[in-house]
């Protein structure tokens, strides 16, 4: 890195740090904000646990992409709530704003700056919520501070203040405190992310709202040059951002994407239970031609040989000989996203309204901008999702991206309508029929080992333990850094989805944890690895969906099936004259048909394209370079120079 940026880092971790140091310092303190007031006096009585952590944060740079999680601050580790402790403690309590800075802290320093930036930011919702007497959640905000200050686990009235203190001002004092403490954490986990542009334009609001704290005026002067973003002429002007830098919106970090230990809504996907449960829906789509069972796929690389390794998967099989030609899947879904504001597709299903004549267009009886393509697709709709989603003007959320944004943006479209179905239906989001069984390729789980955990809590206890303590589990135990692989914004993770809750009502503090950080980034996960899009005629994917079973297939690149996705998703047996010719002049699989007990294979890429482009294409669904067998013979071929003869 350049000496001049690691100087700017330097003046940033040490503003954040005096800023921390103030917050926790009394009114003796050179840094002092003057108020007289403890932050541990009024209900974070973690917060000392903080600051040690942040000093052993700020002594990574904050730009190293191998950030180890660090060692909680504490002196004893029996006096530190676990992550699961404090979720419990966060639902009892969902308007107090020092158990969410607690938790978001110990998501820190147990390295996961993303979640901590969805728990300081809600701690900052609640900081506004109990400072403006005209917030829906005023008075719940309000009584939750009072009772952190005063009442039992308050500390203050131990302290040295006189009964004659005015409550009022007190209070007025501590959620100053508590902003600057919010604004503390969330600025510290993003930039561990790192996203500079994220932590800028927190960072002026928050020194907007404390214009006389030194230590933001530093972050933010700092942050500015960091990101080489120019405030040419007044406070007012248009920030004029420099062409290497990003929007805060759209600005990425790589984040952990796991099996949380304290996910208990995971299924058993290899148990009799699990695989009944799905080939039972097989049968209802599928006729009963093809069943889903437990197989083992290569762990892939990113060079181009094996990796040795073994994964255990699922996958579908023919349950009989299957002639060419016959349709062996036939699955709608509601769990589909468009992503233009204007043209015409099912709202449901996402078939484009102009390509069907067989129905007729229909829309929502309630709010006309919402089109279905049958009275049938209306009333599915109805009893899934629609209902929360009606006359929200939710419209135009995340619609119409630029292109680089697209398929970003569908991901998140996707999240949101399981957002709808979890309230419409009244479950929670990862208990769905449609999300819980699907393949999250989360990087936590031993490689040949099953993923095979149970459903109770006993399973989640066992889990948080092994995690920890190194005893027997399938989620890996490592002491290298946790890979990094969910793609996360500060925007598609926080900013969209608690915007949308609150238009479809939903109550983000008091939600019983069901939409959670790390909910959202479990549904993130899992839309990555197994969602399908459908391109525009501009390249643009346009229409995105999860089709639950047609996504168990697994891929090859000579496939034995073919599939069209026009409202519902449809699987056909191909024909010998319909397997690919390899290129270098093999004539590839010419078997007619499936046979019985044989794996269905589907593909990820466009079969047509060289070895190498479909190496690259398919690489983000497969996890690695595909290894199929067409793979490596053209591979080789290619290496003889024969490929194209
Ligand atoms: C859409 S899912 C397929 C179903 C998945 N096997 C399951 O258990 O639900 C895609 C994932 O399956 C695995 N996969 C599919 N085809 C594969 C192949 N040819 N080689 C290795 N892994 C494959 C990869 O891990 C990929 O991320």
């Amino acid at each position: 890195m350049d000496r001049h940026l690691s100087k700017q880092l330097a003046q940033v971790e040490a503003a954040l740090n005096s800023l921390s140091e103030a917050i926790e310092n009394d009114s003796e303190s050179p840094q002092s904000l003057g108020n007289g007031l403890r932050i541990e006096d009024l209900g974070y009585t973690a917060f000392s646990q903080f600051r040690s952590s942040l000093l052993q944060l700020l002594r990574t740079p904050l730009h190293h992409p191998h950030r180890p999680a660090l060692p909680s601050g504490s002196s004893s580790e029996a006096e530190t709530p676990t992550i699961r402790d404090l979720h419990t403690r966060v639902q009892g309590r969902p308007y107090s704003i020092p158990v969410r800075l607690h938790l978001a802290h110990t998501y820190l320093v147990e390295g996961y700056p993303d979640l901590a930036v969805g728990e300081a930011y809600k701690a900052l919702l609640l900081v506004d919520e109990a400072g403006d007497e005209s917030g829906e959640y005023h008075e719940l905000a309000t009584a939750a501070l009072r009772s952190d200050i005063f009442g039992i686990g308050g500390e203050y009235e131990k302290k040295q203040m006189g009964d004659e203190e005015d409550e009022d001002e007190i209070t007025e004092q501590a959620i100053k405190l508590y902003s600057l403490a919010s604004y503390t954490l969330l600025l510290t986990s993003v930039l561990i992310l790192p996203c500079p542009q994220t932590a800028l334009s927190q960072s002026l609001i928050a020194s907007n709202s404390h214009p006389s704290c030194a230590p933001l005026a530093s972050i933010v002067k700092n942050l500015r040059t960091l990101t080489n973003i120019h405030n040419p002429t007044s406070s007012n002007s248009t920030l004029i951002v420099n062409t290497a830098s990003q929007d805060p919106n759209t600005e990425r970090a790589m984040v952990r994407r796991e099996l949380y230990p304290w996910n208990t809504h995971e299924a058993e996907r290899f148990s009799d239970d699990a695989l009944e449960f799905l080939n039972q829906k097989l049968r209802e789509v599928a006729g009963g031609l093809v069943e889903v069972r437990v197989t083992e796929l290569p762990v892939l690389g990113t060079g181009g040989t094996p990796t040795q390794k073994i994964t255990k998967q699922l996958g579908l099989f023919a349950t009989r000989d299957l002639a060419p030609g016959t349709l062996l899947l036939d699955e709608p879904s509601l769990l589909t996203a468009s992503s233009r504001l204007h043209d015409t597709f099912c709202d449901a299903c996402g078939i484009s309204i102009s390509i069907t004549s067989t129905t007729e267009p229909t829309p929502c009886p309630s709010c006309d901008d919402t089109l279905f393509c049958s009275p049938t697709c209306l009333e599915l709709a109805q009893n899934s999702y629609h209902p929360s989603l009606c006359n929200c003007a939710l419209d135009a959320v995340a619609r119409d991206a630029p292109p680089a944004q697209a398929a970003d943006a569908l991901y998140t479209l996707l999240v949101l309508r399981v957002l709808a179905m979890a309230e419409t239906q009244g479950v929670h989001p990862l208990d769905l029929g449609e999300v819980r069984f699907l393949w999250g390729d989360y990087t936590n789980l031993g490689d040949s080992e099953s993923h095979n955990g149970g459903e109770d809590e006993s399973r989640a206890e066992k889990l948080c333990h092994a995690n920890g303590s190194g005893g027997k589990s399938h989620i890996t135990s490592t002491t290298a850094a946790p890979a990094k692989t969910l793609p996360w914004t500060f925007a598609s993770a926080n900013l969209t989805p608690l915007h949308a809750l609150e238009k479809m009502d939903v109550n983000i503090f008091d939600d019983g944890g069901r939409y959670a950080p790390w909910v959202l980034n479990t549904l993130f996960a899992k839309f990555r690895g197994v969602a399908s899009a459908r391109q525009g005629s501009d390249g643009r994917p346009e229409v995105g969906a999860v089709h639950p079973l047609w996504c168990l297939a697994n891929h090859s690149c000579d496939p034995n099936v073919r599939w069209k996705w026009e409202g519902r998703m449809r699987f056909w047996v191909r024909g010998a004259g319909e397997r690919v010719v390899w290129k270098g002049g093999r004539e590839g699989n010419s078997e007619a048909g499936l046979k019985k007990g044989e794996e269905v294979l589907s593909h990820y890429c466009d079969v047509e394209l060289d070895v190498d482009e479909r190496r690259e294409w398919a690489a983000g669904a497969l996890g690695g370079m595909c290894m199929c067998e067409r793979c490596i013979w053209e591979k080789a071929r290619q290496g003889d120079g024969a490929v194209g003869k």
